[in-house]
């Protein structure tokens, strides 16, 4: 792998090729990468990392032996900067790194509806850019990521942050017309899931069950209907028909939920996150909104 950054000559063989990265913004997803290049071999010296609440610094430092420091000189330092604040932060944080950018150093967005274009705009000219969307089941390398090229990113940048993000789950490339969906579908999906989760918990102890017997139930459950999806390849509606007897507790129950519109509220659910990362596109080319 090469690099035009501050190659680091003695990489070979080492995570990432022995280059050295930037985490900007490391709150719930900044640490979800953070610790996933720690897992996957990465020594603490090789990663940087910002955060704007020293607390949340002290906490880093302490965790995980990195380095904080400013946005511009964590920037200037390394090969691969990866911005992890919200939208609505990300104006005022490209305004900060833009001048301290080496050229070639590979800049990776990690924000909801933030196109790579708006990015490319208030970056210096040829700065290449990947936008990502990752999920918070990379804490436990079970992520889903989908990147998309910038207009002035490689196939060598592409492979970079695929190495970077298979450490904690699946990815894959995608244009970047898609970004806004896969937002709405896996970005966001966990909570969905987590959702359902709770509601069944609450139903279970709405029937009488202890607590954490119902928890321990609803979650195997979520976890072994993953697993049957995932290793059968089997369409959920087979996997689904196979549960459902003639007449019997799985039909009754399917009906309920037919007669409630669930699938119908997922579809709006997820048009509805759909259209939000859409407006959150809009909320980032605006320093110091809060939409
Ligand atoms: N949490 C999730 O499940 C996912 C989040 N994302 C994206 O990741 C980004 C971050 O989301 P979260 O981690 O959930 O938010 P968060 O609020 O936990 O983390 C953002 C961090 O950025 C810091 N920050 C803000 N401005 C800064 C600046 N100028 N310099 C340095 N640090 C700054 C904040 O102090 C905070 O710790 C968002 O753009 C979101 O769309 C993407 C996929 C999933
Ligand atoms: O809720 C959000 O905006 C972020 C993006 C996907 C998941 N969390």
């Amino acid at each position: 792998m090469t690099s035009t950054g501050a190659v680091l000559d003695d990489g070979v063989g080492l995570p990432g090729g022995g280059l050295r990265l930037a985490i900007l913004g490391a709150g719930v997803m900044g640490e979800t990468v953070l610790s996933g290049l720690v897992r996957a071999g990465w020594t603490p010296d090789r990663i940087l990392a910002t955060d704007r609440r020293p607390q949340r610094q002290l906490e880093l430092t302490a965790r995980y032996g990195i380095t904080m420091c400013e946005n511009g000189e964590a920037a200037a330092a390394v090969d691969t900067v990866v911005l992890v604040v919200k939208p609505q932060d990300m104006a005022d944080l490209l305004a900060e790194i833009a001048p301290a950018l080496r050229p070639g150093t590979l800049v990776v967005s990690l924000a909801a509806g933030v196109d790579t274009a708006s990015i490319e705009a208030v970056l210096p000219a040829g700065t290449p850019v990947v936008r990502v969307m990752p999920n918070t089941p990379a804490q436990v390398d079970e992520g889903m990521a989908a990147i998309s090229p910038g207009s002035a990113s490689t196939d060598e940048h592409l492979d970079r942050v695929t190495e970077i993000l298979s450490a904690t789950g699946r990815v894959v490339t995608l244009p970047e017309r898609y970004q806004d969906a896969v937002t709405a579908i896996s970005g966001s999906g966990p909570a969905y899931l987590f959702f359902v989760v709770e509601a069944m918990i609450e139903a279970g102890v709405h029937l009488g069950l202890p607590r954490d017997t119902a928890t321990e139930l609803v979650v195997q459950t979520m976890l072994g209907s993953a697993k049957l999806l995932r290793e059968t390849g089997e369409h959920p509606t087979v996997l689904r028909e196979r549960v459902t007897s003639p007449g019997g507790t799985t039909a009754a129950a399917v009906r309920q939920l037919e007669d409630h519109k669930v699938r119908a509220a997922f579809l709006s659910a997820i048009e509805a996150a759909r259209d939000r990362s859409r407006d959150l596109a809009e909320a980032a080319r605006q320093p110091g909104t809060r939409p």
